[in-house]
């Protein structure tokens, strides 16, 4: 019995991190293993019954046992409801990473549309304005033809990255497609959304690097649109924000 009891115990610390559950529960144990050891030893030595410290040694572990395991047993049980949570915030994480881009860690178009739906429903609920930029490498096809699709690639994070650092905490970048990416601005007025999308193209015409093949500078620019959310809905406002983004394109290139 004494070897049962010690037995669960090495299994529960090999099995179990440290902390409050493995404490009460292994504590409750040695009470256990403590309890049945005195009476295994009753069968060889022979103790006055007068003695009242052996009687209370013999009779107290158990009921203290039982209470340090029920209380383990109820931390555990509290324990495994909390592990759950977090199990469904990770999986509702992994069913989300789907709908991320292959090449480069944000949300793809399908991402972009599901998170749109939302922020047009909040933005109306709460009468805040919503931009969306739309950023658009200028001649992206040179740098695949002239450095090769890997080196485009790498380019493509790079540019990625630089929009990143260059935006808000609150703001939403996603790619729609090729080197077509877009951002969702909460509650951004019109103004304030130029002056990121300047911001961003700034970023974008600072940029210089070095190809790993042939060690040449690349420099890029690009094109931004901006639009505001009306009354339409997500489909026939990107469809708005890539008219626009054509629209100033041809505006770039004529004027270039
Ligand atoms: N390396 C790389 N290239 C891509 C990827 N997706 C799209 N592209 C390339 O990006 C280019 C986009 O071409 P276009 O839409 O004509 O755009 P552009 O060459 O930037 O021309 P403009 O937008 O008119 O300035 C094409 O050459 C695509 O092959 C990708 O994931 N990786």
């Amino acid at each position: 019995m004494v070897i049962l009891a010690l037995f669960w115990l090495a299994l529960l610390l090999r099995s179990r991190p440290a902390g409050r559950v493995t404490q009460l529960l292994a504590l409750g144990l040695c009470a256990i293993a403590f309890s049945w050891s005195m009476d295994f030893m009753d069968e060889f030595i022979h103790m006055p019954s007068t003695l009242i410290w052996h009687n209370w040694l013999e009779s107290m572990p158990i009921p203290l046992a039982l209470v340090l395991l029920s209380f383990g047993i109820y931390h555990w049980h509290q324990e495994e409801i909390a592990i759950s949570a977090q199990m469904v915030k990770r999986e509702r994480y992994f069913r989300e990473h789907r709908l991320f881009d292959k090449l480069i860690p944000i949300g793809g178009a399908a991402y972009l549309k599901k998170q749109l739906k939302l922020s047009l429903n909040e933005s109306k609920k709460q009468q805040q304005p919503l931009a969306l930029i739309a950023i658009d490498l200028d001649d992206f096809n040179v740098i695949n033809r002239l450095y090769g699709v890997e080196e485009g690639d790498h380019i493509l994070q790079l540019v990625c990255q630089l929009l990143l650092l260059n935006l808000r905490d609150e703001d939403l970048i996603c790619r729609l497609a090729g080197d077509r990416f877009i951002v969702l601005l909460h509650n951004t007025n019109e103004a304030d959304a130029k002056q990121l999308s300047l911001d961003l193209q700034n970023a974008v015409a600072s940029f210089a690097y070095r190809t790993k093949a042939h060690h040449q500078r690349v420099y890029l620019s690009a094109t931004c649109a901006i639009t505001m959310a009306k009354t339409d809905d997500s489909d026939s406002l990107i469809k708005r924000l890539n008219l626009q983004l054509s629209q100033d394109k041809q505006r770039v290139v004529a004027a270039s």
